[in-house]
């Protein structure tokens, strides 16, 4: 671990997926003030979340980690952000209680505003006439509405990732601390929609169980602190070099560099090249972070990157998000694990089920099959069960709202209902009962783990 490398340096390494700013002026003045601003989290907290990570690392605990696959600054509202944690914290106490294992709370938010694209343009039919324009690459970078205007690069929107990253995380640590995640809640996160599904009436059952666990505890005069609050952190793909660099700070307590834009960063599937700008800039920071790993991955590339991201092999440090795919995971996964494993590196194994199995309907919707997201996850599960390995966690795209994004499941949602409510400007993300389904069959996977 070493000092920042500076910005320039890091460019000169032909960084992947960077917006093509037009006006290099306002991007200096925009770093410039990001350079100014209060973090975001604390150094401490994200010390905190390695340790939590080491407990999964060692197979004494479970990550859940999940939220939009792109935030919007539109999607800063009291209402969403309450909905996606609501979602998170009913699935981690179906994954607590159901599996008994302790879980580590991540969402995937206050931060996630940039994204990789596989194509630079985006072409159109309006009107009759195909129109070619720059790609979306999330709010951090341009705008969604599809005109020439709104899709050039505007770094003041960096400031505005930091503005709305403090707004939602503000709101994210009120939640979590204020009484709203007190456990003796958990019957009214079950509310509206979700309540007369399955899964909720499963939820239900289980609250149930809990309340009055909670009752006797009392009772017996034990009444923890641990129930009235949950460790929550934040976290997102580490993207615009401009807006990572100007957050990673070097923190008075240990003179190490942290990047204070959120408690775990990772790197995506797109820029994890081994002597590329993102694994340079993480390699540097302190925060515990995680590596995206496609079906393309060999066993050498994830040795190769840890011995890069994670020289002293600290526990909890290092993450691999595997992202196969439903028909390639149980091919794909082992060797990969087995050659890590006995390379004696540890690391925490979390399975992203969701980047593998996308496609584009019919009707031009892209989508996901619930069914091959959960294949995933039973795959991830067997391959490890099979190796003896600790299968660390999940890493999900999912909205608290009832959204009619990807297909399938107990509400079986099909590719004629996609457009009912189609929110997400990038991704398809599970809705809130697809997200409770979920939870329930990977408690199910994790106690036979
Ligand atoms: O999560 C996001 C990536 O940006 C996405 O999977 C790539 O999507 P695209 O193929 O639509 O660019
Ligand atoms: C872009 C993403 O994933 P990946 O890098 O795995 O494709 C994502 O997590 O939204
Ligand atoms: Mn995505």
């Amino acid at each position: 671990m070493s000092a920042i490398p500076d910005l320039e340096s890091l460019h000169a390494r032909g960084a992947a997926q960077q917006p093509s700013y037009p006006d290099r002026a306002a991007v200096d003045t925009a770093v410039q003030k990001l350079r100014t601003m209060p973090p975001l989290v604390f150094a401490g907290e994200c010390d905190d979340l390695t340790e939590k990570i080491a407990a999964v690392t060692r197979g004494e605990a479970f990550l859940l980690q999940g939220g939009d696959c792109a935030e919007t600054f539109a999607g800063v509202t009291a209402d969403n952000v309450r909905n996606k944690l609501r979602v998170l914290l009913q699935m981690a106490v179906v994954l607590t209680y159901a599996a008994s294992v302790p879980v580590v709370k991540v969402g995937r938010l206050a931060g996630q505003y940039a994204k990789p694209r596989s194509s630079d343009n985006e072409t159109r039919v309006v009107d009759g006439q195909s129109i070619t324009l720059p790609a979306y690459r999330g709010d951090a970078v341009n705008g969604y509405e599809f005109n020439e205007a709104s899709r050039i690069p505007d770094p003041q929107r960096l400031v505005d990732v930091y503005n709305s990253s403090a707004a939602t995380l503000n709101l994210v640590r009120a939640f979590v601390t204020g009484g709203y995640a007190d456990l003796r809640q958990v019957h009214t996160w079950n509310t509206d929609f979700v309540r007369s599904s399955p899964a909720g009436q499963r939820y239900e059952t289980m609250a149930g169980e809990i309340e009055r666990a909670l009752t006797f505890m009392h009772a017996i005069g034990a009444d923890p602190d641990e129930f009235r609050r949950v460790d929550f952190h934040s976290s997102h793909e580490a993207l615009v070099l401009e807006y990572e660099h100007a957050m990673t700070r070097i923190d008075s307590r240990t003179d190490a560099p942290y990047d204070v834009s959120g408690h775990f960063v990772w790197i995506g599937e797109r820029t994890r090249q081994l002597d590329g700008a993102h694994v340079e800039l993480l390699s540097r920071i302190r925060n515990p972070i995680g590596v995206k790993l496609g079906p393309t991955t060999s066993a050498d590339d994830a040795i190769a990157l840890a011995a890069k991201l994670n020289p002293d092999n600290t526990p909890g440090r290092l993450t691999f998000i595997t992202r196969f795919g439903a028909g390639k995971i149980r091919d794909g996964l082992p060797d990969l694990v087995e050659k890590v494993t006995a390379a004696g590196l540890h690391v925490a194994w979390v399975c992203d089920p969701m980047h593998g199995n996308t496609f584009e309907a019919s009707s031009g919707y892209k989508t996901r099959k619930f069914e091959d997201v959960i294949d995933e996850l039973q795959g991830f599960f067997d391959v490890h069960r099979s190796l003896g390995t600790w299968p660390g966690g999940i890493h999900i795209e999912l909205t608290g709202d009832d959204v009619t994004e990807c297909v399938g499941g107990g509400e079986e949602l099909a590719e004629m209902d996609l457009g009912n409510r189609y929110e997400s400007v990038c991704d398809p993300r599970l809705n809130r009962v697809q997200s409770l389904e979920t939870a329930f069959l990977v408690a199910e996977m994790l106690r036979d783990a």
